[in-house]
């Protein structure tokens, strides 16, 4: 589905990604894992069309992604959950979730009936202002959104980031349950270990690079993955 070749991306001077390959095959939930600054988000932000590669290639089914604008990714199936949610404040729950079906508004209303289906939570508060939900509820809020999209591969950047071990797990759960809708799922976690157990497949970067690859039950294993990542 996704064909990841030689990526390389810069901020100026800086070479955050330095020649990363990997695939995402269709059906997946692969993972990136590493330490901060290894370069994931930079990764991810590519993958949407948001930063350009300076060299290599990025694939999605036969199409070249570096030619397309972040919105032409989105209609080609392609729904990223930004790190750190980045709710629309100011705008109601149901105000944030019409904004993720921006390009398909003539099934947003059926989209929409689905994602509170999916997230009753989200149905219960659809009027409240999205700055005044938990956090929790924001991070379901962010993946709705991008649910709206009716997405083929979710990119998923930091989903569990800062929040209390409940709603850790009732993410992770999401997560599951969105892949067991039909949706590959590109998962980007500090949160290596529950990551690994849920990804049929992960890659470890460090320093813009790829430094291994394997199942997630195999980096699960691995000893020098539990040394550096996964707390001995
Ligand atoms: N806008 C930017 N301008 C300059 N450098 C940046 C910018 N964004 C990221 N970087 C640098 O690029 C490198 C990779 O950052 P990136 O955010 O992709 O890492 P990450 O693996 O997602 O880290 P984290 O887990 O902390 O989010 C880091 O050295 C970072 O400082």
């Amino acid at each position: 589905m996704l064909n990841v070749v030689g990526l390389k991306v810069n901020y100026g001077a800086i070479q955050a990604v330095q020649g990363v390959d990997f695939t995402v095959n269709d059906g997946e939930i692969v993972t990136l894992i590493g330490a901060n600054g290894a370069g994931k988000s930079t990764i991810l932000k590519t993958i949407s069309g948001l930063l350009r590669p300076s060299a290599g290639t990025i694939t999605y089914n036969d199409q070249n992604l570096a030619k397309l604008s972040p919105s032409k990714i989105v209609a080609a199936g392609i729904a990223q959950v930004p790190e750190g949610r980045h709710v629309f404040e100011g705008l109601t729950v149901t105000e944030n979730l019409r904004m993720g079906a921006y390009l398909s508004p003539k099934t947003r209303d059926e989209q929409l009936a689905a994602v509170y289906d999916q997230f009753p939570v989200l149905k219960e508060r659809r009027s409240q202002d999205a700055a005044t939900l938990s956090g929790g509820e924001q991070q379901m809020l962010a993946m709705g959104r991008a649910m709206m999209a009716k997405p083929k591969l979710l990119l998923l950047d930091e989903p569990s980031m800062g929040l209390a071990p409940i709603y850790i797990n009732k993410i992770f759960d999401i997560i599951k349950n969105i892949h067991a809708q039909g949706v590959t799922v590109l998962l980007i976690e500090q949160n290596a270990a529950q990551a690994l157990q849920v990804a049929d497949r992960g890659y470890v970067l460090a320093s813009g690079q790829v430094k291994m690859t394997g199942t997630g039950k195999a980096l699960l294993a691995n000893d020098d993955v539990r040394a550096a990542y996964l707390g001995g």
